[in-house]
């Protein structure tokens, strides 16, 4: 997008927004820092994640079973829903997320089998 298009680039007829204070910016970077390593935390679990899938894939096709499991994933959104309520995250988000994993691998399942 261009500078142009971008409705969040600062317009030239408009006055510049003043700096924030230091101790604002030292806040805003070391929650950011905090950010960064829970983003490569994720990377690093979903990738662990997948390691087993992968294996789970290559069994189900070697043992022709079907690449989706609708009653282990009842279960799993189920568990997932309550955990995420006790951590105070939304539940809906939690099923999102897992729902968007799940048809991740259930395509390299499917892959598999070729
Ligand atoms: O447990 C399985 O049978 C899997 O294939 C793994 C998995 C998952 O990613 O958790 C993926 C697809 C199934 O529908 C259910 C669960």
């Amino acid at each position: 997008m261009s500078e142009a298009q971008d409705p969040r680039a600062n317009r030239s007829d408009e006055p510049s927004a003043p700096s924030p204070d230091p101790a604002v910016l030292a806040e805003l970077e070391e929650m950011r820092s905090s950010i960064d390593n829970i983003d490569a935390a994720l990377v690093h679990m979903l990738a662990e994640r997948f390691k087993c899938t992968k294996r789970v894939g290559r069994l189900k096709a070697t043992h022709d079973l079907p690449p989706a499991d609708p009653d282990r994933e009842a279960r799993q959104i189920e568990r997932l829903r309550s955990l995420a309520v006790e951590a105070d995250l939304d539940p809906a988000f939690a099923e999102k997320f897992l729902n968007f994993i799940i048809s991740e691998v259930i395509r390299h399942h499917e892959a598999f089998r070729g």
